[in-house]
């Protein structure tokens, strides 16, 4: 384990002491699990970065596998072999002393260094400073730490230098047509080329050369680039195993593979291909094996053992820690029915985007077209979209030309945006994975941000992911006009003010006409224009439960315990007509056990109310803020919806941690299938899902 001490500035601050002082406090609030808390927690050393036991007790016993950690000599002997790179310039070693993760502190070569200055990047992030070192010196690794925490450099970065100017160097060839050296394994063609542009980046800078292999692209150019010959290949299971049978790609050079998001592409029932992929190295001895993700199913760990040297190292900055989502991220869930989602979704946005971008997830390809198709300027992206039109999208969305991304689970994994402030998830994923990494594609490196995912109470169980995510989920109900207009007011007098005062004199005559005709005061009129500025122009009230439009939510209660919907229905039959009753929507039992809340129509509102009135011993009230709600699975299992007190059985597949369909099942074992009966699995896997 790094000793990663940060000590304090004793001397008077200059404005280069300052900002590196508040970089460095930005780091240690970011990674609190990692670095900082170390120092925090002295006395729960080893909590934070964690030993991750490899399959069974009995196969770790068999093993030699260990975590990392970093004894006082190291940090000296990474003195010695950083000396050995090049001699440190006078304010680098102001910083190095300052702090231990800075890149002048590791063996990083000066044009690697330049190049990571230029990207703004001055120090290392724990999960990089942590395996820098291992990496470099030849160990095979398994790397873990949560979203946005920089994970691609933690490997970019040491094989680059292992391949320019360490151990790598002697045996990589030049020349044209020369085999790649370095393999990297992505699921997604969107992760794949971030990553290759990431290669491309920091290899250019050290005269290595990379190029992407990914599917739904011509073969032709890909084809032409290796046959010139590169060192770093990235790519997708499926494309890169096709080049190989059409003898295109030659692996018997490699030095390094990496399997990165190692559990998705597994998953995703790629674990032929990868295992075909990885079968073409002859001498395993001689090639470096890294698997990195903020996700590690024990599973997974299990079949790492297969691929990775019996000595290879953990690093794991998430461990036994019970949160495994961002710390940098807003967990909030909202209720509403999948029929109010389209209205509801903007509110959401003005209310908790802060000007930034939006990705929404949705389950379905079919779901993020439609939505996409009715949210003003959002594009879908999703697997049956062509290729060019996904790159186009994506192009589109990193550069600002459009803000909201209506995606499925192909822009889940590793996509690193810029200024994504909020992610909206339509309904809870089936997975915790899912939910941990379609979360963490906003509050990265540093950032902070926003999930609201929507749920409907009556049918989406949240508690499981809550559980096994170790988030503490924020409750909210549906914005309602007063918070749109004090999330959206400022940015509006913001766009008035920042309007030319030359404009004043053409708009002045209708101005004043407006006052004099309109029979407002200048306030009131300055307000419509800040709403319409906003674009909002209606005051729409929603309701709590489903988010309805023009809806309101009642809390009905009588004299004795509510213990089931149908209870609650009887009692409603005895103040009102059968047709009233068949309009509640969305009816669920309070938590306490004493009470129903449920969604009626506005127009409808009197005759519930008038009703409860005469009814004896029934209380009924228009509720602003929800009650805390029985969950389907605890209603269902406590008051008889026959599926067990577990409330898991039958129809819990969705929440059941099982995988269904062609998803990836591991037997005890340890030996994993395609439960879609060969083929590729991404084509069989969730055909509508991606
Ligand atoms: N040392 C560093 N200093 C500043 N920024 C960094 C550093 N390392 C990485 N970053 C930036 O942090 C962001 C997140 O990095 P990266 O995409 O590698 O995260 P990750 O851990 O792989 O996340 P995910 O699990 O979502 O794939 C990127 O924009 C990257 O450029």
């Amino acid at each position: 384990m790094p000793s990663l001490p940060v000590s304090d500035v004793a001397h008077s601050e200059t404005p280069k002491d300052k900002k590196e002082k508040k970089k460095k406090m930005k780091n240690e609030a970011l990674l609190e699990d990692g670095v900082s808390a170390k120092k925090k927690k002295d006395s729960k050393k080893r909590k934070a970065l964690d030993v991750e036991t490899m399959g069974s007790e009995d196969e770790a016993r068999s093993e030699t596998s260990s975590e990392l950690v970093e004894p006082d000599t190291v940090k000296e002997k990474r003195k010695k072999k950083k000396a050995k790179v090049d001699e440190p310039e006078d304010k680098e070693q102001e910083v190095e002393k300052e702090d231990p993760n800075a890149i002048s502190n590791f063996r990083i070569s000066a044009p690697l260094r330049a190049k990571l200055k230029e990207k703004g990047i001055e120090s290392l992030f724990p999960i990089q400073a942590m395996t820098f070192d291992t990496v470099l010196d030849g160990a095979d690794l398994v790397g873990r730490a949560r979203t946005g925490q920089g994970k691609t450099l933690a490997f970019v970065l040491p094989i680059l230098e292992s391949l320019t100017n360490g151990p790598a160097k002697a045996a990589r060839k030049s020349g044209y047509g020369k085999a790649p050296c370095v393999l990297v394994l992505l699921p997604t063609r969107e992760l794949a080329k971030q990553v290759f542009s990431d290669f491309e980046v920091y290899g250019g800078a050290l005269g290595l050369t990379s190029c992407c292999l990914y599917g739904g692209a011509p073969y032709q150019a890909q084809e032409s680039k290796l046959k010139k010959g590169v060192d770093v290949v990235v790519g997708t299971p499926g494309r890169i195993k096709d080049h190989i049978e059409r003898n295109n790609l030659d692996l018997s050079q490699l030095k390094f593979r990496v399997l990165d998001e190692a559990d998705e592409m597994l998953r995703m029932g790629f674990v032929e291909d990868v295992e075909l992929i990885l079968g073409k190295v002859d001498d395993v001895s001689k090639v470096q094996t890294l698997l990195f993700s903020a996700t590690l199913p024990s599973w997974v760990k299990s079949i790492s053992m297969k691929f990775l040297k019996s000595n290879k190292k953990t690093a794991d900055l998430v461990g036994n820690e019970k949160m495994k989502a961002s710390t940098n991220v807003r967990h909030i869930v909202l209720p509403c029915s999948s029929a109010a989602r389209s209205q509801l979704i903007p509110d959401v946005i003005r209310c908790y985007c802060n000007g930034g971008r939006t990705i929404i997830f949705t389950e379905t390809k079919e779901c993020a077209s439609q939505l996409a198709g009715l949210l003003p300027g959002a594009r879908a992206l999703h697997g049956d979209i062509q290729q060019s039109q996904r790159e186009v999208t994506l192009a589109g969305f990193r550069a600002g030309k459009f803000t909201t991304l209506v995606a499925t689970n192909v822009a889940a994994r590793g996509l690193d945006i810029n200024d994504v402030q909020l992610i909206i998830q339509c309904e809870p994923p089936r997975d915790v994975e899912d939910y941990i990494h379609r979360s963490g594609r906003t509050g990265r490196a540093g950032n902070t941000g926003v999930a609201v995912m929507l749920f409907d109470p009556r049918r989406s169980n949240i508690s499981k992911i809550e559980r096994e995510s170790g988030v503490k989920f924020e409750h909210i109900s549906a914005p309602q006009p007063a918070d749109i207009a004090k999330a959206v007011g400022g940015n509006a007098a913001k766009m008035i003010t920042q309007v030319s005062d030359d404009i004043i004199p053409a708009f002045k005559s209708a101005a004043e006409d407006l006052l004099n005709n309109s029979g407002l005061t200048a306030v009131e009129l300055l307000a419509k224009a800040l709403a319409k500025t906003v674009g909002y122009t209606e005051i729409k009230k929603r309701s709590l439960l489903a988010s309805m439009e023009n809806h309101v939510t009642l809390l009905l209660e009588s004299d004795r315990p509510i213990y089931t919907p149908s209870f609650a229905f009887g009692i409603l039959r005895r103040f009102l007509p059968q047709e009233k009753v068949d309009s509640v929507k969305g009816l669920t039992l309070t938590a306490d056990g004493n009470g129903a809340v449920f969604d009626v129509s506005t127009e409808d509102l009197d005759t519930f109310l008038t009703g409860s009135e005469n009814a004896d011993n029934v209380s009924l009230e228009v509720v602003e803020a929800l009650p805390s709600l029985q969950e389907r699975e605890q209603s269902r299992g406590r008051f008889g919806g026959g599926r067990g007190s577990g409330g898991r059985g039958g129809g819990g597949n969705r929440f059941s941690g099982g995988r269904s369909g062609g998803r990836f099942s591991n037997d005890r074992n340890g030996r994993f299938s395609n439960n879609s009966g060969g083929g590729r699995g991404r084509g069989n896997f969730g055909a509508d899902r991606w």
